[in-house]
């Protein structure tokens, strides 16, 4: 219950709205409180007028009035129950906004490593389901509680002033409705949450699948993957069957108590009217009182069950609030390093200093082991080892997406461990193996970095891309839509366009893993072009997928199992007998078992 109460603090400004809904509920409760009086005031009415205790005129005089008065109270009603439920309405939309907004957030802000271990279609479809249940029981509650309150309190007090036996019986049902629905609902949710594993891991497959579509068809997997998706889900059919027996059998059990109750109820209240202790009128605000109980009785069960499920969703959802930020992780790595005081930022200080860096992403499992190297400012630095070596795993420390186990790098001079980590990235322009687009326009994901950039800067930034000509012969030009993920643009495209998106960040520090799919010659140049266009005057870390681009660069570091082997100038490592030299020989050599061997190295040729 904490758990809500939390929601219900996170979000004060919804505060009057709660009190609005409140408040009506509250109104709506005393207005249906009326309705008994005003029928049982009619009933005595026709009674006298049957037993010849007053004229038919008056009677008819009488219950017109008390018709109108109905129709008042119920027209009121109505106003009520409409202004209450926009609020409610509004309340769960603004609800639903903040707690998605806040999820956002908070998963924006997530280290790297959380999403190495998470898969997509599940944290999203957990986020709906958690919110829904939230949102859900949230307007529930403040539509419901305070009339469900007030009709007992006042059904129990006005039934107990009439006889108290009455009353006695009536509170009797509550808790143990209540304590019956509790325990239904209790191991309901326990098959609740089996089911839910089962859909999400479905619905995170479905979100791949969907992504990957071209991959599925290629392997011709579309039988598997439904065959797949089908089973988890038909064990839900399965599970549904257990929890929907217990849910119905103890739902009968409960009805079965309460129909005792109030058959029990209902012969006391006709043997004291035919006793004469009540009169019929009595007997019909009675009968309609009880009437009246049933509601609270069903709406409580329904908000234990409901305040069950949405613990249940908050606890996933807390689950991932309480994940620790990636900018408190990153401070905490920070003051526990042992950090020396930051060189002078001169401007011979280098742009990336890698310093004994050591990192593993699971304890114990080092991937990187004291990484020493640096690359100076305008310097074109090639990194080049075996597949899984960790040449990404260094680009990924540069930017800070892990801390470092031990050691350190330096941007311009400061420690990466002690700075903050969006001016970090300020500093740095990436372009990635795959292109990474969005969804959007052409000019939108060029101007990514900065989306207020100006057209010029844009079409300036494509210009550098080599981009400018083949997205200003679309229909739309910069406006054109590019689909899912860039879908609807070629390799060769989607890589300028994500070339140009780094040129518009202008950036000094520029990481590039270099495409290992291989492009048709043409496409390949001008990404070439593109790609060299963008190192002008910046200081660059490649994650080289091809020995021509190697043989360009300023200087070549080699890695082997997570440690640096050499670092010199490509033509000091064509002849020093390591890596790059043995990656120039198996491509002399031009065998099968040569180009093999360069594959394992990630080079393409
Ligand atoms: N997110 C991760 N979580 C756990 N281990 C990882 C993660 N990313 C990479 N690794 C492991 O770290 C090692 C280095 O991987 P990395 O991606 O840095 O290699 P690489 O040299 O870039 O390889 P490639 O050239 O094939 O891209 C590998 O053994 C890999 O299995």
């Amino acid at each position: 219950m904490t758990s809500l109460l939390r929601i219900l603090r996170f979000a004060p400004e919804l505060n009057p709205l709660y009190l609005g809904i409140a408040l009506s509920a509250v109104l709506r409760a005393m207005l249906a409180l009326a309705t008994p009086f005003l029928i049982g005031a009619a009933t005595d009415r026709i009674v006298d007028a049957i037993a010849g205790r007053s004229t038919v005129a008056e009677a008819v005089t009488a219950v017109t009035w008390l018709a109108a008065a109905f129709l008042a109270v119920e027209l009121a009603a109505t106003a009520v129950v409409s202004v209450g439920g926009y609020w409610g309405d509004v309340m769960a939309a603004r609800m639903r906004t903040l707690l998605s907004a806040r999820y956002f957030d908070h998963l924006l802000h997530l280290p790297q490593g959380y999403f190495d271990t998470e898969i997509t279609g599940r944290i999203t479809n957990r986020l709906n389901r958690s919110i829904t249940e939230l949102t859900q029981f949230l307007n529930f509650f403040a539509n419901n509680a305070f009339t469900m309150l007030i009709t007992t309190v006042a059904v129990l007090v006005i039934s107990g002033t009439y006889w108290w036996p009455l009353a006695v019986l009536l509170a009797v049902v509550f808790p143990v409705y209540m304590w019956l629905t509790a325990k239904t609902s209790s191991r309901w949710q326990v098959w609740e949450g089996e089911k839910n594993t089962e859909i999400d891991i479905a619905s995170g497959r479905f979100t791949e699948v969907v992504a990957q579509m071209p991959v599925v068809r290629a392997y011709n997997r579309q039988d598997t993957e439904l065959a797949g998706f089908r089973e988890r889900f038909g064990r839900t059919i399965g599970i549904t069957r257990a929890q929907s027996r217990w849910w119905h059998a103890m739902d009968a059990a409960r009805r079965v108590a309460l129909n005792i109750i109030f058959a029990v109820l209902y012969l006391l209240v006709f043997v004291r009217t035919a006793q004469g202790e009540f009169s019929v009128g009595d007997m019909v605000i009675l009968l309609q009182l009880m009437n009246m109980a049933r509601e609270p009785i069903f709406s409580m069960s329904y908000l234990v069950d409901s305040a069950q499920r949405a613990v249940a969703g908050s606890r996933d959802y807390f689950a991932v609030l309480s994940e620790e930020r990636e900018e408190d992780l990153h401070a905490r790595a920070a003051r526990a390093a042992v950090v020396p005081a930051d060189a002078p930022a001169g401007d011979d200080v280098p742009a990336v200093r890698f310093r004994d860096v050591h990192f593993a992403y699971a304890e114990g499992e080092e991937v990187l082991s004291g990484i020493d190297f640096a690359i100076g400012r305008g310097e074109k630095v090639a990194l080049v080892g075996e597949s899984g070596g960790g040449k990404s795993t260094i680009t990924n420390l540069l930017m800070g997406l892990y801390p470092v186990t031990s050691g350190r790098i330096e941007v311009f001079g400061q420690d990466v461990a002690a700075q903050d980590l969006g001016e970090l990235r300020a500093r740095i322009a990436a372009v990635f193996q795959e292109p990474h687009l969005f969804s959007g326009t052409v000019r939108e994901n060029i101007a990514y970095a900065d989306p207020d950039a100006s057209d010029e800067r844009v079409r300036a930034a494509a210009r550098a891309a080599y981009a400018d000509r083949f997205v200003s012969e679309f229909p739309d030009g910069y406006d054109q839509l590019i689909g899912e993920r860039g879908l609807r643009l070629s390799g060769g495209q989607r890589q300028r366009i994500a070339v140009a998106r780094a040129v518009l960040k202008d950036a000094p520090v520029l990481i590039l893993d270099e495409a290992t799919s291989s492009l048709d010659t043409k496409s390949e140049r001008l990404v070439q072009a593109a790609l060299d266009e963008l190192m002008v005057g910046r200081s660059s870390l490649i994650v080289a997928h091809r020995l021509s681009t190697i043989a360009s660069v300023d200087r070549i570091v080699t890695l082997r199992k997570g440690r640096v082997q050499e670092v010199g100038t490509p033509a000091e490592l064509a002849v020093s007998g390591g890596i790059y030299s043995q990656l120039l020989e198996l491509q002399q050599a031009g065998t099968k078992q040569a180009r093999k061997l360069l594959k394992e190295y990630g080079i393409a040729g």
